[in-house]
């Protein structure tokens, strides 16, 4: 069984950062989010505009499919992707065991980390209307959250130190399985 992760949060939390962090010292397959968005969404957030469930569900199908895609090949997958919603989550996660990792950090931290980026194409402006959507991981989801604060090595570790956790735990369940088998 492969190991599967959605870095998730709103705009700016840094799911790039952490997602190519995972894929440098791990070497899982990595995948930006939001080279799935259609060229329609982009321009939509460009303009300012927050999306709308209709325009993510083509988006978060696309991004469940190459997960889908490499689980077949037996790779380990990230992927960058908001999955501000429980119902994205469950898009995701279709048919691939999928470990959700939320980048917390409070809305000032945060809007003060986009005014500082140059050349993307969201706007600062639309991170009120991704808090407004955003629903944390409930406990039963397979997940765990993390603080964005202090420096990016400092936000990486945590991440790594988390998925870490999972990974062995995905170990100890398929040693048991094969111990299971061979009785
Ligand atoms: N811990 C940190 N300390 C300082 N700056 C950070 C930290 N984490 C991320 N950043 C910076 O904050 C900005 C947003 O990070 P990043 O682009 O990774 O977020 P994102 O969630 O992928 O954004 P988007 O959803 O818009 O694609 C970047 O300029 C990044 O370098
Ligand atoms: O669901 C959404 O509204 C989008 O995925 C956004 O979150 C952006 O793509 C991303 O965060 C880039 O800033």
């Amino acid at each position: 069984m492969s190991i599967h992760v959605v870095v998730m949060g709103v705009a700016g939390c840094g799911k790039s950062t952490v997602a190519e962090a995972i894929h440098e010292r791990l070497g899982y397959a990595y995948a930006e989010g939001d080279d799935f968005h259609p060229q329609a969404n982009i321009d939509k957030m460009s303009a300012g505009i927050p999306l709308t469930d209709e325009d993510r569900w083509p988006w978060l199908n696309v991004i469940n499919s190459w997960m889908v895609a490499r689980e077949a090949l037996g790779e380990n997958t990230v992927v960058s992707s908001s999955a501000l919603k429980r119902s994205y989550r469950e898009v995701l996660a279709k048919d691939v065991p999928t470990f959700f990792i939320h980048l917390n950090g409070s809305h000032e931290l945060i809007q003060q980390r986009l005014s500082e980026r140059k050349g993307h194409f969201m706007p600062p402006a639309l991170l009120p209307s991704q808090f407004a959507i955003l629903e944390p991981l409930a406990p039963e989801e397979n997940g765990v959250e993390i603080s964005i604060e202090g420096s990016v090595d400092e936000m990486v570790d945590r991440a790594i130190e988390a998925l870490n956790a999972y990974a062995a735990t995905v170990a100890a369940t398929v040693a048991a399985q094969t111990a299971a088998q061979a009785a």
